[in-house]
């Protein structure tokens, strides 16, 4: 396991590109046959990418988790990335297709991914955060997802937001989690942009080819700093960061939420004009 000890709202407006990534920025998340886990500790999220081709992969604990198996205080939201797959919780098997969640509850002691096939890996996206209550493990297909459409493309920022791990769908403890899509030729995504003091965010973005980048913009609205990503990296916001960025193309990105409230649209607008 990887760890991302974050910077503070003081000290990163003194840190070089490279230092905030370090601070922000998980490795590589999707490489074939293999898993990659981060803890950060931006709300104690942990972070995880699992590419199983021929062989299974477990969800294993760590020492830093201090637990007997990795959801023994904790809940997590998967979403498949990649081709088909099946995750199979404490005996269950739920087939994945490319953009279905499965939200893992509290207390599940086993957690193994697989790909139907190797050539085609599936790519399982993992986000999990402490939980303090049991609850229902379910899989939301994408089709089940609630959709928000959003922006419009003379502003570059035409997207569908699909919530799939939110209350109405998933009883979860902390955890909000969906995908966000951007049109072909939109290339903004949370323009105009917000803040939440009563929740940290993870986003992630895939989908994207890999000569292209998105810029993602995080820091406070005064003090904006922007960091060029790759494919399959998911980067922190701490509750005081911007969360936005412009892609040199469109892509789709994974979002993730943790803290004091699950609503939604319980933002703090911007206008982007308010960026400096
Ligand atoms: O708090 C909500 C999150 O930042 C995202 O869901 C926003 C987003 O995907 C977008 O507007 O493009
Ligand atoms: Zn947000």
């Amino acid at each position: 396991m990887d760890f991302l000890f974050a910077a503070d709202i003081r000290s990163y407006k003194d840190m070089r590109n490279q230092e905030l990534r370090d601070a922000f920025v998980t490795q590589q998340l999707f490489v074939p046959g293999e898993f990659k886990l981060t803890y950060t500790d931006v709300d104690r999220g942990v972070v995880g990418g699992f590419t199983p081709t021929t062989e299974a992969l477990e969800l294993p604990t760590h020492k830093e988790l201090a637990s007997d198996y990795f959801c023994q205080r904790r809940e997590a939201g998967v979403i498949n990335i990649g081709g088909k797959g099946t995750i199979t919780a404490d005996g269950v098997a739920y087939a994945m297709d490319k953009k279905d969640s499965l939200y893992l509850a509290k207390e599940t002691k086993s957690v193994k991914f697989e790909s139907d096939d190797s050539n085609n890996p599936a790519k399982f996206y993992l986000v999990s955060y402490p939980a303090h209550r049991v609850t229902k493990t379910v899989h939301v297909p994408k089709s089940a997802a609630q959709t928000v459409h959003l922006g419009a493309s003379d502003t570059s920022n035409e997207r569908t937001i699909f919530q799939s791990i939110r209350p109405g769908i998933v009883d979860s403890c902390q955890l909000v989690m969906g995908i966000t899509e951007l049109k072909t030729g939109s290339v903004w995504n949370t323009k105009p942009p917000h803040t939440h003091f009563r929740r940290t965010e993870i986003y992630m973005y895939f989908d994207l080819p890999e000569e292209e980048r998105v810029f993602h913009l995080m820091g406070e609205p005064a003090e904006v700093r922007s960091l060029s990503l790759e494919n399959g990296v998911a980067i922190a916001s701490p509750s005081w960061s911007i969360h936005s960025g412009v892609g040199t193309t469109n892509y789709t990105f994974v979002w993730a939420m943790g803290g004091e409230n699950q609503e939604f649209d319980d933002m703090d607008h911007l206008k982007v004009s308010d960026l400096k």
